[in-house]
């Protein structure tokens, strides 16, 4: 089933607005019109008086985010799922389809529906996971039935090219030679939309023309491909959004233009009937030819007006009794435009390289499985080629199940898994190889196992009394000094550590220094196991009984240690702090010189309006005659854009640099930082809260050994006590404060530390 075409009617605002003529239904979707009828001035229609419109909202004092709610999120919505869509301002001049579309610069929340477009199309880009977004953009003016390109480069002034025209092909109609330009973000959008309207308004100046007499069409174009891969799905959605701000409508004979006015005039009224006189026929079903090309401006919406397009009209009209006439018409046309029914579909199309391409790979793909095949009988070494995130994810899941017996074997001959089992297989078994590392080094006991532990927790007492800095010994960095090395290949990140890490069901101790279950029978030989090794009794004996805060040994390691990554740093944030600068001169010169254009487009407008009641003067040659003040506005015009071009692109390397240093800054940072926590508790040993823990006297409970020192290597300080919390078997609620307490004086010595980063 179709779906009608939304048609709205928005009304400007005045302070003469004719109550006793235009009224609005109670549920703001229908409006009525009342015309005394008076011969002698004679009315629109000498038998009707009265009308009613139905329509699908009436928007009367209603603000641009309104508005922009009520006509256009929708559309924009599902232009992100593949429907195009089409939304177009009629209405007489002066009407308010400029303001409706594009909207006034001077205050943000005065945008209108373009930028507002642009911004959800963005919104939904960075919200978007699973697909890739790419939006582009142009921007076309209809004059006289010919085609501007407003965002020409090789014109200034998007003169009209030539070169353009009206192509149809069986994906749609296009606009040969009309520029589409990619865009990144909302800046970049806007930026075009900004420049499509300066080049209007010279364009308007230089050849003489009014933009009221102009249809533009702000095409944003995207495509939307899924990020991941299916084998055979290389399925692309296209869709097109047409915001369209068409001329002023009103009649000729109320114009009473002459000359080149008149002949404009002539061009919109013969566009817009034309546009009204396929509405007609795409509501009438048994219509077979709709006259597109008729016009231009009928030619280019051929796939945008009703068929698989969403279509909303917005008629724009003026509340005054004075222009009742061009209402009723506006009114009329929007009517119309309802009785269109559309069948809007998903625009999919198949990229055929890539459709090649992805055929070629499982090609070669099924040319592997049965050389594969082949070497199960022939015993050959086979290769394989990459593979894709998907079956990485599937094989992975698979070994996975298989090694915790959920499965009982893994199908080898699914085509997504093939040799690189073997790679995951081998992964897991130098996983296997990290733990009888460590169980070497340490024995896993069973934090349940209360037994095992309160024997531990002997000894940890035995090592507390002669401050043996087990702690130190957990660290593993010592055991494997690859895992923090930047640069160097390591197997495993920090996350990837923490999965061979015990579980927090387990806990760990030395078992260098600490053979539980053999110590806790002989404490004597406990006590002699726990003493440190020589380097480290004389590194301790060498350490300040109490540690200095982090704050001061902060200072200090940056002096010392650090000082190489703190200069690198130092420096770092001072390019980011210049570039920074620079960035806010370059904005702030961006805007004054928009601002210079705004008023040189305003100056321009009032000498073209005077210039129009004066009476126009022409050469020899029919060009129009201008004054130098008109010339020299123009030209200061041309020299901003100019200026402003130069600026914005400056503007975007900087960003870009911006960027790119703030990583590296913050990489630096990190890298401080963590190098201190390193430092700190390699110099410091144990803090003095888990080392009073490990005194008998301490509120030692079973569990509680400082294991967690392994887990925070990478984690921050509330992260750190959580899991020393969990660690913990139930301790009494005043050691929970003491310890959350004395975290949080370390957090805020932390932190005075580096905050003068
Ligand atoms: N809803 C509104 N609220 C406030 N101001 C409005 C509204 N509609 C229009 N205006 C103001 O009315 C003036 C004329 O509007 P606008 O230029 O949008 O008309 P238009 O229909 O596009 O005319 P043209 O056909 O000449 O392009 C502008 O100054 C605009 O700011």
């Amino acid at each position: 089933m179709g779906t009608k075409v939304r048609a709205f009617v928005r009304v400007k605002p005045t302070a003469h607005f004719a109550q006793d003529v235009i009224k609005f239904g109670p549920d703001n979707k229908s409006i009525d019109i009342y015309i005394k009828k008076d011969a002698k001035k004679g009315v629109v229609n000498n038998k009707q008086t009265d009308w009613s419109f139905k329509l699908d909202g009436v928007l009367h004092n209603t603000s641009q985010e309104m508005t922009y709610e009520t006509v256009a999120k929708k559309l924009v919505s599902e232009a992100l799922t593949g429907y195009n869509g089409t939304i177009m301002c009629y209405g007489q001049t002066g009407a308010g389809k400029t303001y409706t579309m594009t909207g006034a610069t001077a205050e943000y929340k005065h945008r209108g529906i373009i930028p507002r477009a642009v911004q959800q199309v963005f919104k939904a880009i960075a919200c978007s996971v699973d697909s890739f977004i790419t939006v582009r953009i142009s921007y076309l003016e209809i004059y006289n039935e010919t085609l501007c390109d407003l965002l020409s480069t090789t014109t200034s002034s998007g003169a009209s090219d030539m070169q353009m025209a009206i192509v149809d092909c069986p994906q749609g109609v296009y606009v040969k030679g009309l520029s589409i330009h990619s865009v990144s973000d909302e800046e970049d959008a806007l930026n075009l939309l900004f420049e499509g309207e300066t080049n209007r308004v010279i364009a308007e100046h230089s050849l003489n023309k009014n933009s009221s007499r102009s249809h533009c069409i702000f095409t944003i174009y995207i495509e939307v491909r899924s990020r991941v891969r299916v084998l055979s799905d290389i399925r692309c959605i296209n869709s097109k959004i047409n915001l369209i701000d068409l001329a002023g409508s009103e009649r000729l004979s109320k114009t009473g233009s002459e000359g080149r006015v008149l002949k404009e005039a002539a061009y919109i009224n013969k566009s817009l009937s034309f546009l009204e006189q396929i509405i007609i026929a795409l509501a009438d079903p048994k219509r077979e030819h709709i006259p597109f090309r008729q016009s231009k401006l009928t030619h280019v919406l051929k796939d945008s007006l009703g068929g698989k397009c969403n279509t909303v009209l917005v008629a724009n009209i003026c509340g005054e009794a004075l222009h009742v006439e061009e209402t009723l018409s506006s009114l009329r046309f929007a009517t119309r435009m309802k009785w269109i029914t559309t069948e809007p579909v998903v625009n999919v199309t198949y990229d055929s390289e890539e459709t090649v391409k992805t055929l070629e790979k499982e090609i070669s793909l099924l040319k592997q499985e049965l050389a594969m095949h082949d070497s199960l009988v022939n015993r050959s070494l086979v290769t394989y080629g990459p593979l894709t995130d998907v079956q990485v994810a599937e094989i992975k899941s698979q070994i996975h199940e298989y090694l915790k017996g959920a499965i009982d074997e893994i199908d080898f001959f699914n085509t997504m898994l093939r040799g690189c089992c073997f790679f995951f297989f081998s992964q897991r078994q130098q996983e296997g190889e990290v733990e009888t590392r460590l169980r070497s080094k340490y024995i896993l006991i069973d934090k349940n196992d209360f037994a095992t532990i309160a024997a531990a927790q002997k000894v940890m007492a035995g090592h507390a009394l002669v401050p043996v800095p087990s702690y130190k010994e957990i660290n593993l960095v010592h055991l494997f000094p690859s895992i923090r090395k930047e640069g160097t290949k390591s197997l495993f990140s920090g996350r990837d550590l923490a999965a061979h890490l015990p579980s927090k069901s387990q806990v760990v101790v030395p078992t260098k220094n600490l053979d539980v279950k053999e110590k806790a029978r002989n404490e004597d030989t406990v006590k002699n196991d726990a003493q440190p090794s020589k380097p480290i009794s004389e590194e301790i004996s060498q350490r300040p009984s109490s540690p200095p805060s982090k704050a001061v040994a902060f200072e200090q390691f940056k002096e010392e240690c650090g000082s190489e990554i703190n200069r690198i740093f130092k420096e770092n944030k001072s390019i980011l702090l210049a570039r920074r600068k620079r960035s806010s001169t370059v904005a702030r010169r961006i805007n004054i010189i928009k601002q210079e254009m705004e008023d040189i487009k305003k100056a321009l407008e009032a000498e073209r309006q005077e210039r129009s009641q004066q009476g126009e003067y022409v050469d020899e040659k029919g060009r129009l005659i201008i004054d130098e003040k008109e010339f020299l506005l123009i030209m200061k015009l041309k020299d901003l854009k100019e200026e402003y071009r130069c600026s914005y692109a400056e503007l975007q390397d900087l960003k870009a640099e911006i960027q790119y240093c703030q990583h590296l800054v913050d990489r630096c940072r990190n890298k401080l930082i963590s190098e201190f926590e390193i430092w700190y508790s390699e110099s410091f040993l144990i803090p003095t809260y888990v080392q009073n823990a490990l005194k008998p006297s301490g509120n030692i409970r079973p569990g509680m050994i400082p294991i967690n020192r392994v887990m925070c290597l990478e984690e921050d300080e509330q992260e750190r006590f959580e899991r020393m919390q969990e660690a913990m078997l139930p301790t009494g609620p005043d050691s929970v404060a003491f310890y959350k307490a004395k975290m949080k004086t370390d957090q805020k010595v932390m932190s005075a530390g580096h905050s003068s980063l």
